[in-house]
């Protein structure tokens, strides 16, 4: 019998990792339970451009309320045309059925093509995803493209549409806070330089029930919006329970990050989320990440703040660091006072 090679090999990653060190009662226990589906919020953004100053504020507050207690909600009528979000997951799917060696080692965008954790010490820690995770500086660069040059220009387009929405809900964010936008603006600088936007590819996984797509985690960025396909598998964590996200086709999810926990002073919540591996079907999602310059100061709005200041350059470093030594990321934790 001929032996398909998957693409990528992430069975072969999987078990190459210490399995002993697994910690299955909590973890394992942990993954099956969730609750089925729960309503996240889903706000109309049609009330941010309306006319009428209380239907403006009405919006503001419903983005405001849902990042604190939630830290993660739904958008419906957020300005992205369906046509553009189609374009996408269409390119999308052609590169990731491009074969692993292509992916891998041709340069593609930006030679950002990673796949599983290969830094895992335990199944815990291990992804069963690939992803390409794409700078903003360098999407429109021709020679990160090969021959999948009409990704370029969905992608150019995508980005920009996305960073321009992800403004928007920060400046609402920002003045929720009491703060002024030109303030924040003038101490950070949400350039295009650390932005990102993050193609993701969860290929199916018959081994078992229980192997993640992606590791619980937060981001570590202000916020990201998510578009994903119908699948499903996203879940969050809503007091102290796994929750399963309902996929809805009209709708984008944004969730709050690690910086705007921290510039909030807890405020607004950065939660862990997590996506489950699928036994029968691929799933497919993008990401983009609304990020500071690397010297931007992280600094929180109130007195007495829960975390010292960082620079956004020393988040991702120890970022690094931690998911280099341990296989994970630690996160906030590591920035309290
Ligand atoms: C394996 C990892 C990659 C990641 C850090 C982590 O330990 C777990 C979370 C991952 C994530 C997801 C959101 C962002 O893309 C990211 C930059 C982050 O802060 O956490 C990535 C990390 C990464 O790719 O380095
Ligand atoms: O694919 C998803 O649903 C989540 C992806 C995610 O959390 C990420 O890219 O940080
Ligand atoms: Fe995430």
């Amino acid at each position: 019998m001929v032996q398909v090679e998957s693409n990528p090999p992430l069975a072969q990653d999987f078990y190459r990792i210490p399995h002993q060190y697994s910690e299955k009662t909590t973890l394992v226990k942990n993954k099956d339970q969730y609750e089925k589906f729960d309503e996240l919020p889903l706000i109309d953004l049609k009330g941010l451009t309306s006319r009428d100053n209380g239907e403006r504020a009405k919006c503001a507050t419903e983005i405001a309320r849902a990042s604190t207690e939630w830290g993660f909600f739904q958008v419906v009528n957020h300005g992205i045309g369906e046509k553009l979000l189609n374009r996408m997951r269409i390119e999308q799917m052609k590169l990731f059925h491009a074969s692993f060696s292509k992916k891998s080692t041709c340069g593609l965008l930006n030679n950002s093509y990673r796949w599983g954790t290969p830094a895992a010490t335990s199944p815990d820690y291990f992804s069963w995803s690939e992803a390409f995770h794409v700078p903003l500086t360098k999407i429109s660069d021709q020679a990160c493209y090969g021959e999948f040059s009409s990704l370029r220009d969905v992608l150019m387009e995508y980005a920009s549409a996305m960073q321009k929405l992800a403004k928007t809900l920060a400046r609402v964010l920002i003045m929720n806070l009491g703060q002024k936008v030109e303030d924040f603006q003038g101490k950070i600088c949400c350039d295009e330089s650390t932005c990102f936007v993050r193609l993701n590819r969860y290929p199916s996984c018959s081994l078992s029930q229980e192997i993640y797509g992606f590791v619980p985690h937060t981001d570590s960025d202000f916020l990201t919006i998510l578009h994903q396909d119908q699948v499903g598998g996203l879940q969050l964590m809503k007091d102290s329970k796994w929750v399963a996200v309902k996929p809805n086709k009209d709708a984008l999810i944004v969730n709050i990050g690690d910086l705007f926990q921290a510039w909030s002073n807890d405020l607004y919540k950065s939660v862990e989320h997590r996506v489950m591996a699928n036994a029968k079907m691929e799933r497919f999602s993008v990401a983009y990440f609304l990020c500071p310059s690397y010297d931007s100061l992280i600094e929180s709005c109130q007195q007495p703040s829960i975390y010292r200041s960082f620079t956004f350059g020393e988040y991702r470093k120890k970022v690094q660091e931690d998911s280099k030594l341990l296989g994970r990321k630690v996160g906030l934790s590591r920035f309290l006072r």
